[in-house]
């Protein structure tokens, strides 16, 4: 199968800080794959990285077998930090036109009605961005992210902040994003969503990549009884 994203011998240092330090891994079609490590472990500055947004200090990143800096990588892929910075002096809806624009979408305005619907934000729909709460804001940036259809998406704390219905929602848009074939690496610390969401884990300690497995070698790994997060205490202690 198509790899849709590879990340080769990455490694990004802050300085002296090496928060990456040569991690390789590979993504495929319809996979979610959860990035989880202790705090400090690199998993923020690994997907800022391979979004762009920091500059790597060596290695090489492919999406869908472009350059991830090439424009045809950045269509491709979808960023979901953890802090939702909107802007505030834009409404929930001009936020979604801003996005349309920015990628020339056609006929998107039905698609975001739908999620506007789904994640509870109807009634903010012309709201400005300074108005909305934490998990209002973080709403709109997981919608702003779906809308132009990426092959992968890249969550940072997704479920931090959001309420238990909207957690539910964007569990659900992640399960339906795996069954279009889109890829989902999601970076959390909650550990039982990437027990039951993901099919692979990539465990991080200090720039490192330091266990990789499906979730079945996972639970086999942890023995009856066992769980994920018995797993990533053993290896990360
Ligand atoms: N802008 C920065 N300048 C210098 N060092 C940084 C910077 N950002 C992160 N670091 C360091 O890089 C390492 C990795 O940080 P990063 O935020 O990627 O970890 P994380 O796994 O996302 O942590 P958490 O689970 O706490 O969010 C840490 O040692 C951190 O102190």
């Amino acid at each position: 199968m198509d790899r849709i994203l590879s990340v080769k011998n990455l490694k990004k240092y802050y300085g002296k800080v090496k928060a990456i330090d040569g991690i390789s891994f590979d993504m495929y079609p319809g996979e979610v794959v959860g990035l989880i490590g202790p705090n400090g472990a690199g998993k923020s500055t690994t997907l800022k990285t391979i979004m762009g947004l920091l500059r790597k200090t060596e290695g090489e990143i492919k999406v869908c077998g472009y350059d991830y800096k090439d424009k045809e990588a950045k269509f491709k892929l979808a960023y979901i930090p953890e802090t939702p910075d909107i802007y505030p002096m834009l409404t929930v809806w001009e936020h979604m036109k801003f996005i349309a624009l920015s990628y020339k979408l056609e006929n998107w305005e039905e698609e975001a009605l739908e999620y506007l619907k789904a994640y509870d934000l109807m009634d903010k729909k012309d709201e400005l961005g300074t108005n909305l709460s934490k998990g209002m804001r973080q709403k709109v940036m997981v919608i702003c992210g779906l809308l132009h259809k990426p092959e992968v998406m890249l969550f940072d704390e997704p479920f931090v902040g959001l309420d238990p219905k909207a957690i539910r929602e964007l569990k659900d848009t992640i399960k339906e994003l795996k069954k279009e074939g889109k890829s989902v690496l999601l970076s959390t610390h909650m550990l039982d969503s990437v027990q039951n969401l993901g099919d692979r884990v990539l465990i991080l300690k200090t720039g490192k990549l330091i266990y990789e497995g499906t979730l079945e070698e996972v639970m086999k790994k942890a023995g009856p009884g066992g769980s994920l997060e018995d797993l990533f205490l053993e290896v990360t202690k």
